[in-house]
């Protein structure tokens, strides 16, 4: 998507092809900066570290990550490792596991002097194939809005909710929740997003109105406790979020909150829907709240905040007393029974067994 003038993705290959250049969003959205990672170890602190975030890019970059570790060493065992570090950075996005399950699959067939170029290319190719994903859920989910606006007043504005950050930042490109918007601004339909704060990170406030403000998108920035109000008097048309892992029943587990705003949507009559590339779903799972492993990340991220002082500089305060306790779940889930639908690449399916079937026979 844009940067200013420019058309970027958030990772991609060095020109020498032994390192990968990434946006780091820990700099988002005051400065633009980016990094490049050179080794394996490099990789799993930029996941870690959230220097890269978002279920698609957490899993493209553990890609390149084990192409690094391939250009250093293309032993198994040294891959072996080098999956097992990445595996550890981050808990709940399944997009991580199925992509180092690809890379292994392909390597290991492989003699060892042959891994290397393949390592690169089969990464380069998980990370189109992202970019291909999105732009068919943007396409499937355009379907949708076009449905919403419709039913209102002719010109009105569609008014979309989302949480947290599931644009074109948290994959390679498009993003999932935000491609049907910007397919949507692309045509010329009036579209305006409500994007939640989304505490503790603030990747809502810092990522989604960063990249929304990149590509013009209309955009207001709520606490994460507005959105039901909002619902409630009628100023939310639809909702669409992202997804760290979807079982096979429809269950979703998102960043912490997600949960919540699914409450209030039916509660208010409000579509919700779930943009679900298919490497975030996990076939293995059938009920999200009992199966799905909940990051538990530092209290750190409660406790204090970063932003921008007067005289533009990025400062660190502490925001609670230092007695107190905090605690940090970084996702929820969101049973299917709330989830009005799944956009995925292949087309919207209900929030069912049933319904994933259906687009999905190959997993039945
Ligand atoms: C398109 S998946 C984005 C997904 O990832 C985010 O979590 P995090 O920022 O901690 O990586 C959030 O759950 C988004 O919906």
């Amino acid at each position: 998507m844009r940067v200013g003038d420019q058309q970027r993705r958030t990772i991609w290959p060095a020109e020498d092809d032994r390192a990968v250049h990434i946006i780091d969003q820990t700099r988002l959205p005051h400065r633009f900066e980016t990094l490049r990672l050179t080794t394996v170890a490099d990789a799993a602190h930029a996941i870690r570290s959230m220097q890269v975030r978002g279920a698609p890019l957490i899993g493209a970059t553990a890609a390149y990550g084990l192409a690094l570790a391939a250009a250093s060493d293309p032993r198994e065992e040294t891959l072996a490792a080098a999956a097992a570090l990445l595996l550890a950075t981050r808990p709940t996005a399944i997009n991580l596991r199925w992509a180092l399950d690809d890379m292994l699959a392909v390597l290991k067939q492989l003699p060892t002097d042959h891994r290397v170029e393949t390592a690169w290319r089969r990464a380069a190719e998980i990370a189109d194939a992202d970019v291909a994903m999105n732009s068919s859920i943007g396409e499937h989910g355009l379907a949708l809005i076009r449905a919403v606006q419709r039913g209102k007043p002719v010109g009105e504005t569609v008014n979309i909710l989302t949480h947290c950050n599931a644009g074109w930042l948290a994959t390679v490109d498009w993003g999932t929740a935000l491609a049907p918007v910007y397919k949507a601004h692309h045509a010329g339909i009036p579209v305006h997003v409500f994007a939640d704060e989304t505490r503790p990170r603030n990747q809502g406030a810092s990522l989604t109105a960063w990249e929304l403000g990149q590509e013009q998108v209309p955009h207001t920035v709520i606490v994460d406790n507005a959105g039901g109000h909002l619902m409630q008097r009628g100023r939310v048309d639809l909702c669409i979020v992202g997804t760290d892992r979807t079982t096979r029943t429809g269950d979703v587990a998102n960043k912490i909150g997600t949960y919540l705003k699914a409450l209030c949507a039916r509660d208010c009559g409000v579509p919700f829907f779930v943009a679900a590339p298919s490497p975030s779903i996990d076939w293995s799972l059938a009920d999200g709240i009992k199966e799905i492993p909940i990051e538990e990340r530092g209290d750190a991220e409660v406790t204090s905040i970063t932003g921008l002082t007067a005289e533009g500089q990025q400062e660190t305060v502490r925001l609670t007393p230092s007695g107190s306790a905090a605690a940090n779940p970084a996702f929820d889930v969101t049973p299917a029974r709330l989830v009005t639908g799944l956009i995925t690449e292949r087309g919207i399916s209900a929030a069912s067994a049933r319904g994933l079937a259906r687009l999905f026979p190959e997993r039945a």
